[in-house]
């Protein structure tokens, strides 16, 4: 069985997406965990580092990294700008070579520990998505204020009462996706913004995807600062109607 268990893993690579912009504190603690947990795992994997011309060098930090772990487990997709958080995951994808795809935020509040549960998740019922959730079990957030507080509860509150979606945190994006999977669904979303998550869970649901959760705690980042604002917030709201009349 030992055998056995070995080519299965053997079969496996996992493309790790980590979107940055302006990370350069984070990147080197953040990769340094993902291998740590990946290497003891015991399956293939490569992390994809998607910057946007961060004004912060974290692209020369990534460069340092990708030297000291390897080209073959650190793979620099860098953009000339800042074009959003929804296409550098369509961007990432166009070059992973995993038939998994694991996506989290390069800031330290997806903690790499949880990585191996996801991918156990995955493995008990051969589920098409894995989606860490803040809200079921031993799940939660850390560090956030109030109104940030308020404000996901509110975007996954309103969005379970009108789109029933199947799975109880829709605005996370700590997520593991087999790969075709991701790619049907990366071209049926519309969404550009934060909205994006929420959307990819809406029609995983509408493709008959399964999904699977796994609790995980959220941190909120101690380096940096978060890109949502309050038209952040309203490109929400716009793709929950959009979505409540269309699907
Ligand atoms: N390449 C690229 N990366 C980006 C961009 N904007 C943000 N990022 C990266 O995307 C990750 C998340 O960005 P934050 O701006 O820190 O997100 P947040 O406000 O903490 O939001 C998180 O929580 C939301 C709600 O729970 C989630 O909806 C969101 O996806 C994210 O996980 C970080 O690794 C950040 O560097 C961009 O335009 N381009």
């Amino acid at each position: 069985t030992e055998i056995m268990a070995k080519d299965s893993k053997a079969n496996d690579k996992y493309s790790i997406l980590l979107p940055t912009y302006n990370e350069h504190d984070n990147l080197p603690i953040i990769i340094w965990l993902i291998v740590n947990y990946m290497d003891k795992s015991g399956y293939d994997y490569e992390v994809i580092v998607i910057d946007d011309g961060s004004p912060d060098g974290t692209l020369e930090v990534a460069e340092q990294l990708q030297k000291i772990y390897g080209e073959d487990k650190i793979v620099l997709r860098p953009r000339a700008k800042k074009l959003g958080l929804g296409t550098a995951y369509v961007h990432g994808i166009k070059h992973a070579t995993g038939n998994f795809i694991m996506i989290m935020d390069a800031d330290l509040s997806h903690h790499p520990k949880f990585i191996p549960e996801f991918i156990k998740k995955q493995k008990s019922g051969n589920y098409d998505v894995v989606s860490g959730t803040r809200y079921i079990g031993t799940g939660g957030v850390y560090g956030w204020d109030f109104k940030r507080k308020l404000v996901s509860r509110g975007a996954n509150y309103l969005t379970q009462l009108m789109l029933r979606p199947g799975a109880s945190d829709l605005t996370g994006s700590f997520r593991l996706y087999k790969k075709d999977v991701l790619q049907k669904l990366t071209e049926a979303c519309i969404s550009k913004g934060y909205v994006f998550q929420m959307e990819m869970i809406i029609r995983a649901r509408q493709f008959n995807y399964t999904i699977g959760e796994v609790p995980i705690t959220f941190v909120d980042r101690v380096y940096g600062e978060s890109k949502l604002g309050g038209s952040e917030i309203f490109q929400f709201v716009k793709g929950l109607l959009y979505l409540f009349a269309t699907t």
